[in-house]
């Protein structure tokens, strides 16, 4: 069985996270192996280089440095493997969290990223790319109301709200760009954000319609 390649995206406090456990459950009822995994990270080499990035400051290029040398080593050892085991990878941010942090966020030059993105992500045939994107729209304000408190900010959350005003329109460009991409919104309840999330699967095909599981 071919290997299927699906991202979650957002800013932070989106709800990306909250949807995982039901990702999972869904696509194992439908007999599929999931392999799941998060950037930067998912590697014991990429998880030290999150620790840097997410607790360090440090300039746009290196920031954007270590997160591409955390996603091949990413790529390499996790990625790579199980889409070619046939895998359903679910991966909590990728490559278009980069265009929107450190390019749209930080107003780190695109050109350098898509150079990066063309290193790290070479494949035989073409990039490797998400197959789907669920973006998880919500608007920063929101979002940070639903942070407060939550959990103590890392180096982005602590972020002012027109830092993630930019990283917003970063991510409303690539959607805008690219057919993979599926926008969720967010702003509903939990459980109205989970019959968009099986809503789109179903229609893309990637899941049967009436799945049965729930967030
Ligand atoms: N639909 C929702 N309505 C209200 N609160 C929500 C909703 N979805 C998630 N939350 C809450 O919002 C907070 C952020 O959710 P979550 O951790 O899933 O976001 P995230 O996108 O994964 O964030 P990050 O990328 O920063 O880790 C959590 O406290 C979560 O319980
Ligand atoms: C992949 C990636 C991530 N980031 C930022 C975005 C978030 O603030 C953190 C990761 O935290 P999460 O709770 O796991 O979502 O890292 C980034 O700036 N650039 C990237 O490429």
């Amino acid at each position: 069985m071919k290997g299927l390649f699906l991202t979650l995206e957002g800013i932070d406090g989106a709800g990306k996270s909250s949807h995982i456990d039901a990702l999972e459950a869904l696509f194992k009822a439908q007999g599929r192996a999931v392999t799941r995994t998060r950037e930067p990270g998912g590697t014991p080499l990429a998880e030290s280089l999150r620790t840097m990035i997410l607790e360090q400051p440090m300039d746009p290029l290196t920031e954007s440095l270590l997160v591409f040398a955390a996603r091949r080593d990413h790529v390499v050892r996790v990625i790579d493997p199980a889409l070619a085991r046939g895998d359903v990878v679910l991966c909590d941010r990728f490559t278009d969290a980069t265009f929107a942090y450190q390019g749209a966020g930080r107003g780190f030059d695109p050109a350098v990223l898509s150079t990066l993105e063309a290193w790290v992500q070479a494949a035989p045939q073409a990039l490797l790319q998400p197959d789907i994107t669920l973006w998880f729209d919500l608007p920063p304000e929101t979002a940070a109301e639903r942070l407060a408190g939550a959990r103590l900010p890392d180096k982005f959350e602590s972020q002012p709200v027109e830092f993630f005003r930019r990283v917003a329109a970063g991510y409303a460009a690539r959607a805008a760009a690219a057919p993979r991409f599926a926008r969720i919104d967010a702003s509903r309840s939990r459980e109205q954000v989970w019959q968009q999330v099986e809503a789109v699967l179903a229609e893309r095909g990637l899941v049967a319609a009436d799945s049965g599981a729930r967030a």
